[in-house]
């Protein structure tokens, strides 16, 4: 019997055990008052938000099946005992003096205050969110979405988006029905295998899906009523959540293989069943998924990785700033040096489209790409990657540099990034390597070697704990002319003679909102390498030339709906430049091609859901 089967097997043994409890437990408590069954006329979220109905995680398994509430609740079943031990550690926790991150020590606190007032009216929730998104942005997103997924099982009271287990396989087509909206435009989903750079994070990861779905809403106008989040709990690795009593889910190490992939293609085939014009943004998959799941679905449904895909755009326009901030054009993007720290799914993204982009400048021939090739060094936790690298991932194969010429370099496998900075005198180091700290003082000491007029530095590692420098250490050590991104907001650094170092945000936040929209207002089957490349080169193009010799290479968050509409636009030109543009709802592809600039505009901003109330009107039907 296969592993799956032999899971199959004990978990549906495990049901009509506790359905054999259940109903001896009735019988003998028949006459006792307390235990006659509740006549209830409501299912699904309804109970849920119920409260005299509510029981939360500790609905059973026959319960959940009755009323329709599969895949709404996490998946591990507590009793009460358990749920009111998770209030009681979190409530505890508040008496504690909260430490939730250098830049606010209250984030936690202000999260749950927008948590309770998103389940209580979704409408002034997303006001508050839009009309303050530099303030609150931080506090829903990262960084503080991570502390909120390491302390989730605390911190979750009504569960928000579904919910599919290693043991519900086999049912998920039926539970996609368990969802009340008829209509849903956009789907984030995680495994929860690796939450920003904190790890393995399991079913707790669910808090990333529903912040990137709070941007959907915020910069893109997404209906919020047709906005999914969804986890994906194929077990967990973490040894810490196996071992807690109160994780909210599967208590089993991860699925791997077939299994694996059987559970993720079956998500996608019902998700796609029910509503076939969804879009799938898979959200923090481990490097060794992502990639391959990438391969497996971009061809047939309407997805892309935000790690791998967004993160690549928004780092390709931050590097074209960058050459811009030095007074030269975009075009003398391939003679840059980059040195790139960490070579997983977002590091990899970023270092295949910036080859990519180099060759094309280049005329795309074999020789633009090998020349493009040989502007990349790419160091991992071992050190840099050459040819003589044993076991490499086939993904970072394209990017190992020859022996011969890294000796001549004075570099060799394994190198250090203090020496391969020092030796490469890079125009630009970017971090994706999830570890805090990672350019010291030393490394940074280092790139004042830079052969460039104006070095870069890109500490892109979320949240703000992870980033691998901060802008003071850089600006410090660097001084007033240097570029600076990370992917957490930092303050800007002032220098005390009126001059500002600018800390540019480098998030893929700035991508994926108007990748969704575009993509779902052209109706676009699939999400082409060109039309990312379109998004890519509209944020680039989105700084003034001012702004760029300033060092401003990236918006400030409080323009991010205004670049996420013209983002889309770009999509959507670019989807009527690939013949894919297929029309959303009224507009066909016909009338989409006919649309003027102004007129494309138009259409994206009246398809834009604002935080507004409607006039209600009953009708008994
Ligand atoms: N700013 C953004 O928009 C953005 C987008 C996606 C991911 N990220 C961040 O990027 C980080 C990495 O994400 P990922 O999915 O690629 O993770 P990953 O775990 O797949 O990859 C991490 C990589 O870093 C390398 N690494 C580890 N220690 C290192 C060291 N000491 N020196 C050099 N390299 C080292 C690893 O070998 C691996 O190649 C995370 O912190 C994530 O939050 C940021
Ligand atoms: O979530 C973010 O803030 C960016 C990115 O998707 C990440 O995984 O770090
Ligand atoms: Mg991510």
């Amino acid at each position: 019997m296969s592993t799956a089967d032999k899971l199959r097997r004990a978990s549906s043994l495990s049901r009509i055990l506790h359905r054999r409890i259940l109903y001896q437990s009735t019988r003998s408590f028949t006459t006792s008052e307390g235990h006659r069954p509740t006549i209830v006329h409501k299912q699904g979220l309804d109970i849920l938000h119920d409260p005299w109905f509510n029981k939360g995680t500790a609905f059973t398994m026959t319960e959940r099946d009755r009323l329709e509430l599969r895949g709404l609740l996490p998946p591990n079943v507590m009793d009460s005992e358990q749920q009111i031990q998770r209030f009681m550690t979190d409530l505890k926790r508040l008496e504690k003096q909260a430490r939730d991150g250098p830049s606010d020590p209250n984030a936690l606190a202000k999260w749950r205050i927008l948590n309770r007032l998103h389940d209580r009216n979704e409408t002034m929730y997303y006001k508050v969110l839009i009309n303050n998104i530099e303030e609150y942005a931080p506090i829903v997103y990262t960084p503080t979405v991570g502390l909120v997924c390491q302390n989730y099982s605390g911190l979750f009271r009504r569960p928000r988006g579904m919910y599919f287990s290693a043991e519900d396989r086999g049912e998920m087509m039926s539970m996609v029905y368990n969802w009340p909206a008829e209509q849903v435009d956009m789907i984030v989903v995680t495994d929860g295998s690796r939450i920003l750079g904190l790890g393995d994070l399991g079913v707790h990861g669910i808090g990333i899906t529903v912040g990137k779905l709070d941007l959907y809403v915020a910069a893109a106008g997404i209906n919020p009523q047709r906005v999914l989040p969804v986890m994906i709990d194929v077990g967990t690795n973490n040894e810490k959540l196996l071992k807690n009593p109160l994780y909210l889910g599967l208590q089993q190490h991860r699925l791997e293989g077939e299994d694996y992939v059987d559970v993720i293609d079956e998500f996608m085939e019902a998700v796609y069943t029910r509503w076939p014009h969804v879009i799938v943004q898979f959200e923090d998959f481990q490097s060794k998924w992502a990639f391959k799941l990438l391969q497996r679905y971009r061809n047939t449904y309407r997805m892309f990785n935000d790690d791998v895909q967004g993160t690549a755009g928004v780092a390709i326009a931050g590097l074209l700033g960058a050459v811009r901030a030095q007074g030269r054009p975009m075009i003398d993007f391939p003679k840059m040096k980059i040195v790139v720290a960490g070579a997983g799914s977002a590091g990899l993204g970023v270092l295949n489209a910036a080859r990519k982009t180099m060759a094309r400048m280049l005329g795309n021939t074999v020789t633009a790409f090998d020349s493009a090739q040989s502007q990349f060094w790419v160091v991992d936790a071992q050190g840099l990657i050459t040819e003589g690298r044993e076991n490499i991932d086939p993904e970072a194969q394209h990017f190992a540099r020859k022996i011969k010429e890294m000796e001549r370099q004075g570099l060799k496998e394994g190198a250090t990034l203090v020496e391969v900075v020092r030796e490469v005198k890079p125009d630009v180091l970017l971090g994706l390597s999830a570890v805090g700290g990672l350019f010291s003082k030393e490394v940074l000491e280092a790139m004042k070697g830079s052969t460039s007029t104006r070095p870069a530095i890109f500490a892109m590692s979320n949240p703000t704990k992870n980033a691998e420098c901060t802008p003071e250490d850089a600006f410090s050590i660097l001084g007033e002319n240097m570029i600076f991104a990370s992917g957490s907001p930092f303050n800007n650094v002032e220098f005390g003679n009126g001059h500002v170092g600018h800390c540019n945000q480098g998030n893929n936040m700035y991508l994926f909102p108007g990748i969704g929209l575009g993509t779902l207002l052209s109706g676009t089957p699939i999400v082409t390498d060109g039309m990312l490349q379109a998004a890519s080169e509209c944020l680039a193009a989105y700084m003034s030339e001012d702004e760029v010799l300033k060092g401003i290479i990236y918006p400030p968050i409080s323009r991010i709906r205004d670049i996420t509409k013209k983002i889309a636009a770009s999509v959507i030109k670019e989807a009527i430049e690939e013949d894919l543009v297929v029309g959303y709802r009224e507009m066909d592809a016909r009338e989409l091609q006919k649309l003027n600039e102004e007129e494309l505009m138009k259409y994206v901003e009246n398809n834009m859901w604002s935080p507004e109330y409607p006039t209600l009107v009953y009708k008994d039907d």
